[in-house]
């Protein structure tokens, strides 16, 4: 199960949902930048689990312990490598799944590829568990990226059929971004959140489970960052963003509303500011043959609803080859969308100081 990415800054994760720890190791960080340890842990509250009624019931603290790499507070140049401890497993939840693959989650396709042996409690290591070392490598990388003038925020594009504001993706608010930040859901309308609050509560009574779409943008990008073909800034940040659990698409500006539209209508025409280069509009998300233009980095990633549902569900057991159907336990998100921010936040993060490491010396 090969966990990593990147070429000039390699991040690995390892662990399981139930098993002693979750980690990661990071190859390529610079050496002598300080990380502020209060603003890494603030960054991973947003994501931990159990910090409110609208996330799974599991509370983890999720700090991490730094084994190597960072010597008070500062990045000392060699491998970083961090564990998080797994402190409140209930791993008997799960001993009906060994038999019974839960619908849409990972438990059949990775016995069909791995066999009987493979340790699926809490989702083994495709759980969403692993999204946390994610986050210590992402947090790190937003601070570093925060110095060279790039900032990374996100929201919560929708949850259901619930819509939040739309931004403008020329201008966009970061302050009002980064400003919802700790809300338990990231959304720019206040109606708008208490609206998916009370979903999300009816959907945690009803024992269901609602999808969403996070959207994440990025400014002060460089122009020329990237490459054609199959090494962009697309194809980097899908491959990793496809790794996050339960992603099932990521569009770019105007992403799939564009494809009914007119050429006349969605291209972005080019404009002098002052003696800038710059487009009217940003229907190209910021990137054009692979490479940034400039404009706001903009990017959509839509999320299912959570495979674990309370529901009666129709499965079959694996032993008896018989249809048959399923009650599950355990402690899940009605809505995963809701804590995915800050995951997407960091992987985006991930990937720029990746590219960045292609043109700056002192990253590689
Ligand atoms: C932040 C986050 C939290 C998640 N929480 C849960 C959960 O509580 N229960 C669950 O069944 N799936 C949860 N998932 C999704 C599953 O991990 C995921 O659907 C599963 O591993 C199968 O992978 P796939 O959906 O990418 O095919 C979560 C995903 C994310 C990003
Ligand atoms: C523990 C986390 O989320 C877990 C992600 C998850 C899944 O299937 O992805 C299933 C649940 O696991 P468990 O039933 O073992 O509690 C969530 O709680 C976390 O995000 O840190």
């Amino acid at each position: 199960m090969a966990s990593n990415f990147g070429k000039t800054i390699e991040v690995s994760t390892f662990g399981a949902s139930h098993g002693y720890a979750i980690g990661g190791i990071v190859e390529g960080l610079p050496c002598g930048h300080t990380i502020d340890i209060d603003e890494l842990k603030a960054f991973l509250k947003r994501r931990a689990p159990g910090q409110n009624q609208l996330t799974t019931q599991r509370k983890e603290a999720d700090v991490p312990e730094f084994l190597a790499g960072i010597v008070d507070g500062m990045l000392s140049g060699s491998p970083l490598a961090f564990m998080i401890r797994n402190t409140s497993q209930h791993s008997s939840d799960y001993n009906n799944l060994r038999d019974i693959p839960r619908p849409s989650h990972a438990d059949f396709t990775a016995r069909m590829r791995y066999g009987d042996k493979v340790d699926m409690r809490g989702g083994g290591h495709f759980s969403a568990r692993l999204t946390a070392p994610l986050c210590v490598a992402g947090g790190i990388a937003l601070q570093l990226l925060r110095e060279k003038g790039i900032e990374i925020h996100g929201h919560l594009k929708q949850v259901g059929i619930i819509q939040d504001a739309p931004i403008d993706m020329v201008h966009p608010a970061m302050k009002a971004l980064a400003n919802i930040a700790a809300e338990p859901i990231a959304m720019v309308d206040p109606e708008k959140r208490t609206e998916v609050e009370n979903l999300v509560m009816k959907l945690k009574k009803d024992g269901d489970s609602t999808g969403g779409i996070v959207e994440v943008v990025a400014t002060g990008l460089p122009i020329g960052l990237g490459n054609p073909n199959f090494d962009g800034i697309e194809n980097r940040l899908a491959r990793v963003i496809f790794g996050v659990p339960a992603i099932k698409g990521v569009s770019f500006g105007g992403g799939f509303d564009m494809c009914a539209k007119l050429g006349s209508e969605v291209n972005d025409a080019f404009t002098m500011n002052d003696d800038k280069i710059t487009t009217t509009t940003n229907n190209s998300g910021g990137i054009q043959g692979g490479i940034t233009n400039g404009l706001p980095l903009v990017m959509q990633v839509g999320i299912k609803p959570t495979p674990s549902i309370y529901k009666e569900q129709h499965s079959v057991s694996l032993s008896q080859k018989e249809d048959t159907l399923l009650t599950i336990q355990g402690r899940h998100d009605p809505c995963v969308a809701l804590r995915a921010v800050p995951v997407i936040e960091a992987v985006t993060a991930l990937v720029i100081l990746d590219f960045l490491g292609d043109i700056d010396h002192e990253l590689r």
